[in-house]
C-alpha cells in the first residue's frame, strides 16, 4: 500500500503532462515504477485508502487465464470492466474485425493461450508453463506474453500488463510482470491484486512455494479528470492494515481454474477501507 501511495505522490510531484490521442485527455505521467509483493509473507497489496472491488480484479485475470475474448464472459464471471472498451469506443466499433456486441478481439488470453506460430498452428503458452513448472523445470523462458505486434489492430485495446515471466529457484516460484501503460487510480488498484494472485495461484497449481512478485510499470499516469480526487481526497487518508488473501485449497490444476472455479473460491480477511471514490474512466 505504501508503494502505491508513494507512486501516486511521485506522479503528482514529478509528473509531466502528456496529451493522449486515444482518449482525448491529458495525463500526468512518470516513466518507470517497480513494485514488489512478497507473496510468501502474504503481503496482499490491496488499496485501503478507498474501497477496492478486488473480486472484479480476480474475475478479470481468471478471464485472461481462460482466454476469454468477450465482455459477456467477463460479466458472467463477475466483472463489468470490459463492457466499455468492447462496446463504447468508436474506433473499435468501426473496426472490421469486431465480431459484434461484447467482442474484445484478439487481446490478452485470447491471443496468449492461442499464440499464432509463423510456421503454422499456435502455442498455448500457459499450458506449457504449467507443465514445465509442475515438473520442476524452469527453462529460463517461462514467459506468458499477450503482446503480438501483428495482431494489435484486431483487438479493442492493446494489453497493458503484457508479459508474465515465471522463475523457479529450488521449489520457490517467482514472477516478473511488465506493464506498458497504467491508469494508476483505477487500473493499478486491480493490477497489483492481479500480479499477487497470479503468483499465488500458479504456485498452488504447480505445487510450488510462492516467493516474490516483481511488477514493472513503464508509463504510469493519472488522467486529468482524476487528479483532484487523488490529490485532495485519496492521498489525504491514512492507509489501514493490510488484509489477507485466501484461495480455496481444492484448486489444484489449470483445468480446475478453467472449469469450475468461481469468485466464491477466493476471500479477503480483515479488509478495512475508507469510503469509496468513483474515479472517472476513460474509454
Ligand atoms: N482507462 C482505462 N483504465 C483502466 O484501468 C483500464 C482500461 N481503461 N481499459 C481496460 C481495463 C478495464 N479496467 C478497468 C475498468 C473499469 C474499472 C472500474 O470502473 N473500477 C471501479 C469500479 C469497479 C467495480 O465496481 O467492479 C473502481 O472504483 O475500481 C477498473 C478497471 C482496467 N483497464
Ligand atoms: O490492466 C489494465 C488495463 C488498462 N489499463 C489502462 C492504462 C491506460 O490508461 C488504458 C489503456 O490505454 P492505452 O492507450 O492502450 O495505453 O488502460 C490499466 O491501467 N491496467
Amino acid at each position: 500500500m505504501k508503494q502505491y501511495l508513494d507512486l501516486c505522490r511521485r506522479i503528482i510531484d514529478e509528473g509531466e503532462w502528456v496529451a493522449n490521442e486515444r482518449t482525448g485527455k491529458r495525463c500526468l505521467t512518470v516513466i518507470n515504477a517497480d513494485l514488489t509483493y512478497d507473496v510468501s509473507a502474504g503481503e496482499f497489496p490491496l488499496v485501503t485508502t478507498r474501497k477496492s472491488y478486488w473480486k472484479s480484479a480476480i474475475a478479470e485475470i481468471i478471464g485472461y487465464l481462460r482466454g476469454y475474448d468477450n465482455a459477456a464472459d467477463f460479466r458472467a464471471l463477475g466483472t463489468k470492466t470490459w463492457d466499455a472498451n468492447a462496446n463504447e469506443n468508436q474506433v473499435w466499433l468501426n473496426n472490421p474485425y469486431r465480431k459484434g456486441e461484447d467482442d474484445m478481439g484478439l487481446c490478452y488470453g485470447a491471443i496468449g493461450r492461442n499464440f499464432p506460430k509463423p510456421d503454422g498452428g499456435s502455442v498455448d503458452q500457459l499450458q506449457q508453463i504449467v507443465d514445465d513448472l509442475t515438473r520442476g523445470v524452469d527453462n529460463r523462458g517461462e514467459i506468458f506474453t499477450f503482446y503480438h505486434p501483428g495482431a494489435l489492430h484486431m483487438a479493442c485495446l492493446r494489453p497493458c500488463m503484457y508479459s508474465h515471466h515465471f522463475s523457479l529457484l529450488g521449489d520457490t516460484l517467482y514472477l516478473n510482470s511488465t506493464q506498458r501503460s497504467c491508469d494508476v487510480p483505477l487500473g493499478l488498484n486491480f493490477n497489483m491484486v492481479q500480479v499477487y494472485f497470479l503468483l499465488a495461484i500458479m504456485a498452488q497449481i504447480t505445487g510450488k512455494k510462492p516467493g516474490k512478485a516483481y511488477h514493472k510499470i513503464v508509463n504510469a499516469h493519472i488522467y486529468e479528470d482524476q487528479l483532484e480526487l487523488m490529490r485532495d481526497v485519496q492521498l489525504k487518508r491514512e492507509p489501514l492494515a493490510a488484509p489477507r488473501f485466501k484461495i480455496n485449497p481444492d484448486i489444484k490444476t489449470l483445468k480446475d481454474l478453467e472449469t469450475w472455479v468461481t469468485l466464491d473460491d477466493f476471500d479477503v480477511e480483515g479488509y478495512e477501507f475508507h469510503e469509496p471514490i468513483a474515479y472517472p474512466f476513460s474509454v
